[in-house]
Order: C-alpha cells, then structure tokens, then sequence
C-alpha cells in the first residue's frame, strides 16, 4: 500500500491517490468526513479554519460502497482558493504578491535557495500542513481497514508548552482516554489542566507568539509480527518514527517510555513475562514494539510539536532580493496546532500499521486477508497455550 499526495494550500484542491488497499472493504463517506473535521478543529487554530470546510470526494476506486483493489482517487477542495485565483494562476505570474521575507521556521528560505525561487511562495505552499488534510483522508481507508482486524487507534494531547498531563502506559483505561480526549477541544486528559493550558494559548495568542507541545498515540489489538528485525528498513519503530516526523512541527518521536528507561537501570524497564491472556506482560515500558517487531501490547508513540513558526509579532528576517535584514511579515496564522497534528499523528500511523499488516497477511480481496489473519491468529493461541 502506498499514497500520494498533490496540491498548494491556495491551490484549487488536494489530491491524493491511495494504491494496494484490497477489494472489497466497505467504505463510508461520512467517516471519512468526520476524520478530516477532526483534524480541522481544536483550540488555538487561526482564521483559516473558519474558511474552510474540508470534504473528500471520491473520484475513483470505490464503487457502491465497495473498494475495487484500484487506486483510490480523493479530492479536497479549498474554499479559501477563491481569494487566491489569481495569485495561484497556474499562467501568468502575480508580480504585486511576491514573497521575499522568508519566515524562520519554515521551510521559506532553504526552499527558495534549493529550488532558484526568487519568489518564496513557492516553497511555502506546498511546504504548508494544509497537505495533511490528504493524509487524514488518506488514515481514514486505513483505519476503516485495520478496525475490520480489531485494530483502534487513538491519540490524545499530553502536553501544551510547560502545562503536562500525566499518562502511565502501565495503567489506564482505554475508553475513558478516548472519551476525555474526544469530549474535548484540546484533546487533553485533565480538565484542570486543559484550562491552563487553554489560557497560555490565549496570552500566546494576545502577545503574537505560539506554542507547541507533545501529543500521544495509542494503538491496540495491533498483532505480534508486524514490521521486522531482519532488515533495518523493515523495523516497525523506524517506520512509525519516519511517518510521524514527516508531520510538519513534528520535531521528536519516541517509542513507549524511552526517554524514562534512559534514565532508569534494565531490571526497571523491560517488560517482564506475566503470561495470561489478558496481561501477558506486567509492564509496557517498550510501547509494543521489540526488535522492530509488534509483540502483541498496545503501540504507544510520543510526538514532540514545535511551536508553530509564523508569529503575528515577526521575528527579524532576510530578504532574499533586498539582501539585507529587515522586518519580517504576517498574513495570518494558527497558534497551536498539537491537537490538530495528533489527528494527522493518528492517520499516519494507521497508514503504517496498514502497510504492514497488508505485507504479513497479504491478499487481494479482504477475505483472502480474513483467512490469512485468521489462520495466524490460530496459530499464535497454540503456540502461547491460550483458548480461542
Ligand atoms: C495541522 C497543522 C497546521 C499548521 N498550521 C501552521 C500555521 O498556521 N502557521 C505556521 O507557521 N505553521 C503551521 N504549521 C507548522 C508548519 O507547517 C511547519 O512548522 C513548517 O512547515 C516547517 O516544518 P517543520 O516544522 O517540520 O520543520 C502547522 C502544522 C500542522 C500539522
Ligand atoms: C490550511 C491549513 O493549515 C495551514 C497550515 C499553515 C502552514 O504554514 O503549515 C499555515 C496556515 O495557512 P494560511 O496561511 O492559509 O492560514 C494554516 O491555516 C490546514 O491545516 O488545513
């Protein structure tokens, strides 16, 4: 399984087109339209999410709720293209809106060097997030896929700047985490410190600057083997780290309680054999993944999210055709987008878990994949004593 994306935050629409999802898999419209509102809300976003209203349309590869094994062809418009026509003309140049000021942070001034732009704007919109509206469409196939083997993925903010929940991966419960980080427009666990964190956002957002924070994955019912120790290409935790950091403002991953266990002796956190069904190991230190391999416990991932770089207050800059330091711009901005990356963290690691669960139990129609699942899943209760 594989994606592309295409499309200019300003541009007429996104793009994306999805190959080597199986036959057969019931598709529902709506999920995919929940998913993608999802990610457009959240507290601290900006203006240009009261704009848009982001739908998906089905171009090709599912027919009559089915998917057809063809690649499947998703469509996202930008609303906001309107007030951009001209600027985004695929013809004729816009000479009054060239952008020259590139925004630290961003990928404004080493884009414009790479590619010989003497206009920013053309790095900055594509280098823009606005792409991962595609890629939630995209995690929505994916998750609609894996929830048919009993796989969920949640994710929740588990830090705003200095302001931290407390999560222990040892002991939580599923469904009220998922309820909390649902229920609310930050994503948080703590009510008490979603309001604080709230009001930092707001000063933030009175004094021109942003925030960033941390947010959590979670995935369960993820089954022993995917991904592989035997090539370094193939390890389950490298690829779930590239997906992720692929995020914009992505800065950090971390698999289950890593930084914890770097600073904790062995015997503190491997995870020791408890044998039952219900709790095979007493800890989950290693967040589901040894050796590159899924072992059977929940898949956690932590995700490090920058404060988003463009500031109402611009910090100094360089202009690329002045050739000198001068005062930066602003148009208009988000200024915390950890709840929103959460959402994009969740489809791009459901992608991943697709990919790989589509590579161990593979086939062309969902149930020759069923059979292939079921046959393993057989396999495995022998070989651990456990009653199906
Ligand atoms: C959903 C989402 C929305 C974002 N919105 C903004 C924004 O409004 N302003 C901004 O400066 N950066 C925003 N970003 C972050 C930038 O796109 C990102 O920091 C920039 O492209 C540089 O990439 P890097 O941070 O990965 O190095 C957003 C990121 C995400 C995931
Ligand atoms: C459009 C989205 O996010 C955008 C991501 C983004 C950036 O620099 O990454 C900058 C802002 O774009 P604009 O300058 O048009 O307001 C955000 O609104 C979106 O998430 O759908």
């Amino acid at each position: 399984m594989r994606f592309l994306t295409s499309g200019e935050s300003h541009g007429k629409a996104l793009m994306t087109i999805i190959e080597g999802v199986p036959a057969g898999l019931r598709i529902n419209l709506e999920y995919i339209n929940q998913e993608l509102r999802r990610r457009q809300v959240g507290y601290g976003r900006g203006k240009r999410m009261e704009i848009e209203k982001d739908e998906a349309e089905i171009i090709s590869g599912i027919r009559g709720g089915y998917t057809l094994g063809t690649p499947i062809g998703i469509l996202i418009k930008n609303r906001d293209w309107e007030n951009w026509k001209s600027v985004m003309d695929p013809e004729k140049i816009f000479e009054e809106r060239i952008v020259t000021k590139p925004r630290s942070g961003h990928a404004d001034f080493a884009g414009a060097i790479k590619y010989h732009f003497e206009d920013i704007r053309n790095v900055l919109e594509r280098a823009s997030a606005r792409e991962t509206a595609a890629r939630v469409a995209v995690g929505a196939i994916a998750k609609t896929f894996l929830s048919e083997f009993g796989i969920e993925i949640i994710s929740f903010v588990e830090a705003i700047d200095g302001i931290e929940d407390s999560f222990d991966i040892n002991n939580f419960s599923w469904d009220i985490l998922k309820k909390k980080a649902e229920s609310s427009d930050l994503r948080m666990i703590d009510e008490e410190k979603e309001k604080q964190a709230k009001e930092l956002i707001d000063k933030a957002k009175e004094e021109g600057d942003t925030l960033g924070g941390r947010f959590i994955l979670l995935a369960k019912g993820v089954p022993i083997g995917l991904g592989s120790y035997v090539h370094w290409d193939r390890r389950l935790d490298a690829l779930i780290s590239y997906a992720i950091m692929s995020i914009p403002s992505v800065k950090g991953v971390e698999i289950g309680e890593a930084l914890y266990a770097s600073m904790n002796i062995g015997s503190k956190v491997h995870d020791e054999f408890y044998g039952e069904k219900d709790r095979f190991r007493k800890t989950n230190y290693a967040g589901g993944i040894e050796g590159g391999v899924s072992n059977g416990e929940i898949i956690m991932v932590r995700a490090i999210v920058k404060p988003v770089p463009t500031l109402r207050r611009p910090l100094k800059t360089f202009d690329i055709k002045e050739k000198k330091i001068t005062e930066g711009y602003y148009e208009r901005s988000d200024f915390c987008v950890v709840p929103a990356a959460g959402v994009v963290g969740e489809a791009m690691l459901a992608f991943i878990l697709a990919r790989e669960f589509l590579n161990k139990f593979s086939g062309d129609h969902m149930e020759e994949i069923r059979e292939n699942f079921e046959k393993y899943k057989n396999y495995v209760y022998e070989r651990l004593g456990w009653k199906s």
